[in-house]
């Protein structure tokens, strides 16, 4: 994918992820026509909207991933998600591994973005963040090891305002209240009757400032580095909570981590001086308007 274009991060991969954000609002507003597209076959399909080839070839991709399990198993040294698939048929595993390539990519990418938004205008955060990173060195294979990167506090830091700013699922998560007379779901003293499609956001809860103060809006790492800060991690719910929440949180996090560790202490990076702020719009992942965030790199060495 990086090999595609020499000097932009497009690819054929990154385009059909934001012609299928582009369609989750239809598909939620107007569940008619997203059937209707299903039933159609794949060329008439392409003659409406040429950017769905693309779409199409991921939908593909992630079949050759499934197929090739089917075929040859595990060929890694390490567990991987279809050890767990195989009760489904095909077409499931397909569904799945597409789930996992869309649900994994753009999210984590978002929320770096927003760590570099906000943590380069601040000179004080930013040169914070460069010295803590001073601990820990590269291993004699010039990576940083993640179980040290988690122990310098304000990287951790850092990376939890991240998560919780950049929210990356920024909207509401609908849920079907269920029918169990013995845990009815009460709000504000008021029986929800079950089948009630209810939900929450990321949004209204990383921004209250009952939970967070009055600068609830800013990005302020030290919020995560106070006595009580423990008591914060209930409320960020950037990956959801409960039972069909973020699978790949741990995983997530990890990539932040590590990328962030690895940004800072490698190179100076700034803004440009005529640098403008990349529009955001909720496609149910949080996008930020092309052509992204330019960032000058010097390198440390
Ligand atoms: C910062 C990065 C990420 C964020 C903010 C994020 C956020 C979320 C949220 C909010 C949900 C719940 C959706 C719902 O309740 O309807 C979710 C589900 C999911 N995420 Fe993530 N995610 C991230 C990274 C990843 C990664 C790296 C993977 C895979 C490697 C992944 C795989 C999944 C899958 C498969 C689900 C569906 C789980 C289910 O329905 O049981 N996510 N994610």
């Amino acid at each position: 994918m990086l090999e595609e274009s020499r000097d932009t991060f497009e690819s054929w991969f990154l385009q059909a992820f934001d012609v299928a954000a582009k369609a989750v609002w239809t598909s939620y507003y107007n569940p008619t026509l997203s059937r209707l597209m299903e039933l159609l076959p794949a060329s008439l399909l392409k003659s409406f909207d040429p950017q769905l080839s693309n779409v199409l070839k991921l939908l593909k991709f992630a079949e050759t991933c499934a197929m090739h399990y089917e075929k040859h198993g595990n060929t890694t040294s390490h567990p991987v998600i279809f050890d767990s698939l195989q009760r489904l048929t095909n077409d499931q595993k397909t569904v799945e591994s597409m789930d996992i390539l869309v649900a994994g990519a753009d999210t984590t990418a978002s929320t770096l973005t927003a760590a570099i938004l906000h943590i380069l205008p601040a000179q004080h955060i930013r040169e914070q963040l460069v010295d803590s990173l001073k601990k820990i060195d590269f291993d004699e294979k010039g990576r940083l090891v993640l179980s040290e990167l988690e122990k310098i506090d304000y990287l951790v830091a850092c990376v939890k305002e991240s998560l919780r700013i950049g929210l990356a699922v920024p909207g509401r998560l609908p849920r079907v209240v269920p029918d169990d007379p013995s845990s009815p779901l009460i709000v504000d003293g008021k029986r929800v009757p079950p089948g009630t499609v209810v939900s929450m956001s990321a949004y209204t809860m990383h921004f209250n400032e009952k939970i967070w103060g009055l600068d609830a809006r800013e990005f302020n790492p030290s919020r995560w580095l106070t006595p009580d800060a423990k008591k914060l991690d209930q409320y960020l719910c950037t990956f959801s909570k409960g039972p069909r929440m973020c699978i790949g949180q741990n995983v997530a996090t990890a990539e932040v981590t590590i990328v962030l560790g690895y940004l800072f202490k490698s190179f100076h990076l700034s803004l440009p001086p005529n640098f403008e702020r990349p529009k955001m719009a909720d496609l149910f992942t949080l996008e930020y308007s092309k052509p992204g965030v330019h960032v000058n790199f010097k390198s440390v060495i």
